[in-house]
């Protein structure tokens, strides 16, 4: 899964004026009841992106499950035609085994999920059509076990935003990173 066309929010300084007072206020008061066997009630940090497909650009995203324990997506337009969402299985479900569901996104509304919940997007055949996404993590779940490898993770230190692991106190020398995210 490849997203070409993507503007991370910290690098626009959108982060601790929006997207974190959005998260602890809203999101994580909802995810904590929607979600409480996910993480959903111990969420600490994210990553938050805006995608964007086109007919010249990306047309779509193939089936995948995110870097995040939960997420949400919301359509931001701007006019097209085609590129639902589809939703699928928890990724434990062997890939033939899993049944698919189609959803038309409406523009701005937002679809809160799992991260591990199995979907993609269909591909666009006219106009562009922009999404705000945000990867919601709890390190108390993903310190235990990486959401993209299922090991135990081995932490690195690493420049900018980690992907939402925490060092113990001791050891605590700033963002981390899985090291199965960089091989
Ligand atoms: O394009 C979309 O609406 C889905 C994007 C997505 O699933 C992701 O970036 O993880
Ligand atoms: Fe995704």
């Amino acid at each position: 899964m490849c997203v070409q066309y993507q503007v991370l929010l910290n690098e626009l300084g959108l982060d601790e004026s929006f997207i974190t007072p959005l998260r602890e206020k809203y999101l994580h008061p909802l995810a904590s009841i929607l979600y409480p066997d996910w993480g959903g009630g111990c969420l600490d940090s994210h990553k938050a992106f805006v995608v964007q497909y086109s007919v010249d650009k990306d047309l779509d995203l193939s089936s995948h499950y995110d870097n995040s324990e939960v997420t949400l997506n919301v359509s931001l337009g701007k006019e097209f035609t085609d590129g639902n969402l589809y939703f699928s299985d928890m990724r434990e479900v062997p890939s033939g085994e899993r049944r698919y569901a189609e959803v038309e996104h409406t523009i701005g509304h937002g679809i809160l999920h799992r991260g591990q919940q199995v979907h993609g997007a269909l591909p666009v055949t006219s106009g562009e059509r922009w999404n705000l996404i945000i990867w919601m993590r709890a390190s108390s779940i993903r310190n235990k076990q990486c959401p993209m490898c299922n090991k135990v993770p081995q932490l690195v230190e690493t420049m900018g935003e980690g992907d939402g692991f925490t060092m113990t106190k001791k050891e605590d020398r700033g963002e981390t990173v899985d090291v199965c995210t960089l091989i």
